[in-house]
């Protein structure tokens, strides 16, 4: 017989984690198997889920509905205001994840939960920290008070990307985040494939320490700009030159640069090439073009010379 979720309040699980550490690669893995129930999902951007277009049926500005009753909105500015918009349609909707982005301190966000009117209509049930095991470092923690936030509030810790790194280095990480967070569920994975069971609808988020650690939120509203992190778009009409394109990559990169993806036009193909790197690794994969070719990327870093790079990309393109 399949479980049931009859709350009162919509129960909302949070994913954060650092820039590429895997949180959208754990939400499709929980849109593609939490399939006894309607989950809305609340992201930054549509582009980033895997949506089998055979399973929608609309889209709005701000919203997708698919055939199983999921939906996802994206979260545009205001949280609270997405919240609601999902709360409208609670009769259809048992449960809410939410993806922070990487340079998020997840401690705000649980405060809208917890602290606002939403309280009455929500119920936390986890947040859920990913980690990169291969690009982590515990001296430094990327120098990021919002990564050292996501472990003290990460109720669930998943060390993700085991396939990339020996086995002893796991458990060093793992002995390493019990000491900051002892009470810790601490899971690993590879792409974020853990059994749902042990993530969702598991009421680990004690409500009453997080708010009491409200003050610390003031202050917390700063980090982005205190860690420098800073992001830089691309946007290209002509194609990019394969050669061009790998040599920036092998001998240009700036190596402030943590991160980007995007949707790549090369001159030698006819696919949509996706764009991902994260760390000092990247991927390159394709599918087919449902729009006019383009290229459009984001670059995360910190401290980043935005004209050196935009001129760098510039020089990637086709005469
Ligand atoms: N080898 C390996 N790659 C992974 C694993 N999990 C995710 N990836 C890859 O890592 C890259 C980043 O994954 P995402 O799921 O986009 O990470 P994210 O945390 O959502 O990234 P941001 O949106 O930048 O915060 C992608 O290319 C994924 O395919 C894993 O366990 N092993």
């Amino acid at each position: 017989m399949a479980p049931t979720l009859d709350f009162q309040k919509l129960p909302v699980t949070v994913i954060t984690g650092f820039l590429g550490s895997g949180k959208t690669t754990l939400l499709n893995h929980i849109l593609q198997n939490f399939e006894d129930f309607k989950v809305a999902v609340l992201v930054n951007e549509f582009g980033d889920i895997n949506i089998d277009s055979q399973f929608l049926i609309a889209v709005e500005e701000d919203m997708i509905e698919l055939t199983n009753g999921c939906i996802c909105c994206t979260i545009n500015d205001n949280l609270t205001d997405a919240v609601y918009r999902v709360l409208e349609r609670r009769d259809r909707i048992d449960y809410l994840v939410l993806e922070t982005t990487g340079v998020a301190d997840p401690l705000p966000i649980m405060l809208t939960f917890l602290g606002t009117e939403l309280r009455d209509l929500t119920q936390l049930d986890a947040v859920i920290t990913l980690i990169d095991v291969e690009t982590f470092d515990p001296d430094d923690h990327y120098e990021s008070n919002a990564a050292m936030s996501q472990i003290l509030y990460g109720d669930i810790i998943l060390l993700n990307k085991i396939d990339r790194v020996p086995e002893p280095r796991v458990q060093k990480l793992k002995h390493h985040v019990l000491s900051i967070k002892d009470r810790a569920r601490v899971l690993e994975a590879t792409h974020g494939q853990v059994p749902l069971s042990l993530i969702l609808n598991v009421q680990l988020t004690d409500a009453a320490l997080v708010q009491g650690n409200a003050s610390a939120a003031d202050s917390s509203t700063q980090h982005l700009q205190n860690d420098g992190f800073m992001s830089v778009s691309f946007k290209g009409d002509r194609p990019f030159a394969l050669k061009k394109f790998q040599q920036f990559l092998d001998y240009q990169l700036p190596n402030n640069v943590f991160r980007a993806k995007g949707i790549v036009w090369f001159a030698e193909s006819e696919k949509r090439h996706l764009f991902q790197l994260s760390g000092s690794r990247f991927t390159i994969d394709d599918s087919d073009w449902k729009t006019s070719p383009k290229t459009e990327m984001v670059w995360i870093g910190r401290q980043l010379d935005v004209l050196s790079l935009m001129q760098k990309l510039n020089n990637c393109m086709t005469r």
